[in-house]
């Protein structure tokens, strides 16, 4: 596998509060990366650094062996390859079902309304939700909507996608049903970054866990080895606080 996604040196800062300190990582082709760590580590800034909803301060951020960071270098197609989910949908609310997935598709790829729609039914009825085509995010549930925010991401083709803790805005009975999507997808080959606090799917479909703990990755490995045998206190500690609940 070749690296997707290269991160060299990442800084962020907001003002004086340093929350990215020199991150370095990459994601292979085909990796399921899970990002897990205590809140306010940096977890979800560093997934906003990566599709540039937030702009890094520092460092070099590669797409295939090219700075995305640098000048000249194409950020809508870039873009275009990146597909996010967010903790709380982000679904725009005036359109229905199917008009969410299909928007992104012929604005930014182009493709005709007619090609659209087929690929986006074809993915609703991936995730369950053909039937609700025509309904308004506002009639869904959490669950639901999530699954719709899936359908509408992978319709676009994405070399990469990024989840920012889909799961944690949702009723306890609805995290299953987004899980078992995600679990799916993990099955296709396509690129995944996750930011979770579900531990126990992190650990069972992750190719590479990454421990963030302020603003570094502390630790990263196999699942096995960071579920079962973490090296680093903190790590341990974390992992402890969790398991305790
Ligand atoms: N736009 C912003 N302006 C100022 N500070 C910010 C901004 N976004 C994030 N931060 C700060 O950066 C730190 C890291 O936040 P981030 O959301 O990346 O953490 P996280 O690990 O994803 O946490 P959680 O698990 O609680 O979502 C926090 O201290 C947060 O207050």
């Amino acid at each position: 596998m070749t690296d997707l996604i290269e991160i060299k040196h990442l800084q962020k800062q907001y003002g004086n509060h340093e929350v990215l300190k020199d991150i370095n990582l990459s994601v292979k082709d085909g990796e399921v990366v899970t990002i897990i760590g205590p809140s306010g580590s940096g977890k979800s800034t560093l997934l906003r650094c990566i599709n540039l909803l937030e702009e890094p301060t520092d460092g070099e951020l590669l797409f295939k062996g090219d700075n995305i960071l640098s000048p000249g270098y194409n950020l809508p197609k870039y873009r275009a390859h990146v597909g996010m989910v967010f903790q709380q949908f982000n679904l725009f609310e005036n359109h229905d079902v199917l008009n969410n997935c299909i928007v992104g598709q012929v604005k930014v790829l182009k493709r005709s309304r007619e090609e659209a729609e087929r690929i986006a039914i074809e993915n609703l009825d991936k995730v369950g939700m053909k039937d609700f085509a025509h309904a308004k995010p506002s009639q869904l549930s959490g669950g639901q909507k999530q699954r719709v925010a899936i359908a509408r991401a992978i319709s676009m083709d994405p070399e990469v996608m990024l989840f920012d803790e889909p799961t944690s805005a949702l009723d306890p009975e609805m995290v299953g049903e987004v899980l078992k999507i995600m679990r799916e997808l993990t099955g296709t080959g396509l690129t995944m970054i996750i930011v979770t606090h579900e531990m126990a799917f992190a650990e069972e479909v992750s190719d590479r866990v990454i421990f963030m703990d302020q603003g570094v990755v502390a630790e990263e490995g196999a699942p096995e080895k960071i579920f079962q045998h973490p090296e680093q206190a903190r790590t341990k500690e974390f992992l402890q606080r969790i398991l305790e609940g």
